[in-house]
């Protein structure tokens, strides 16, 4: 499947018929939404197995000729698929928590994440994959309606309540203010009615000589 890896491409809202990372089914024809689904199926068992010595070191030879293969096809960054496929679950990044942007408006963005076992801590959450879900949905916010790049300053994070695993939450942000350069950002998280998280951030405009690519030897 041909796919565009722009990184400013249009921002894609959520399709039913896009491959959901705890379906098994992913859409006919579409080879590398299977290979992601594929490997988060494989962080997701590898997490909730407790393999024998033997099965492990079976399971570990197998990996490792998978990453064989896959070092075979590398690429630049630029070039690669995994983060620039901007209608997948978290853009295609298997690490990535699988986030569904389902709107995002000059001044809101709504999304929805299942996580399981993979990214828990212990029975909810770990309190570090909240902010990437939040770093995640503000981000796109911060640099969506043709606004130029921004990076991300900081990010505070409260946790509220445990956020369960295996059951959708509803993640919004929003967009508070510009001051000059900077960008006021706010995020929730909810659990249907509870507060599981929220998140105050700030996005500072690259200046011209910055570049999102510092191996190019921009000024950042
Ligand atoms: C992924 C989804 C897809 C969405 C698309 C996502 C793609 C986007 C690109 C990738 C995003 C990332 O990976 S972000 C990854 C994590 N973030 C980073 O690596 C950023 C590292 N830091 C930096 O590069 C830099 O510090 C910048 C660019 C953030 C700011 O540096 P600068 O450009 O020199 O800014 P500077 O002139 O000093 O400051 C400008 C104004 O901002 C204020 N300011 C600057 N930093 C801070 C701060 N931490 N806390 C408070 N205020 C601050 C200053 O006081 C000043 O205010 P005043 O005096 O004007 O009032």
């Amino acid at each position: 499947m041909d796919v565009s890896l722009r990184p400013n491409a249009p921002i894609d809202i959520w399709n039913p018929d896009w491959n959901d990372p705890f379906d098994p089914t992913v859409e006919a024809g579409d080879e590398f939404a299977e290979l992601v689904a594929a490997v988060r199926a494989v962080q997701e068992a590898f997490t909730r197995s407790r393999p024998d010595p033997a099965a492990a070191a079976g399971i570990a030879g197998t990996l490792r000729s998978v990453a064989q293969r896959l070092e075979e096809l590398e690429v630049g960054e630029d070039d690669q698929i995994a983060g620039h496929r901007w209608d997948l679950a978290g853009r295609g990044q298997a690490l990535a928590p699988p986030l569904h942007i389902d709107a995002v408006t000059e001044t809101t963005a709504r999304g929805r994440v299942t996580v399981g076992r993979f990214h828990a801590g212990r029975y909810a959450m770990n309190g570090g994959v909240t902010p990437l879900i939040f770093d995640e949905i503000m981000a796109r916010l911060a640099n969506d309606s043709g606004r130029p790049w921004a990076r991300t300053a900081y990010l505070n994070v409260n946790f509220r309540a445990p956020a369960p695993l295996d059951v959708e939450l509803r993640v919004e942000a929003e967009y508070l203010r510009q001051d000059g350069r900077k960008r006021f950002m706010r995020g929730t998280m909810y659990h249907g009615d509870v507060l599981v998280a929220d998140a105050d951030g700030l996005w500072v405009e690259l200046k011209p000589e910055q570049t999102l690519n510092i191996s190019e030897g921009g000024d950042v």
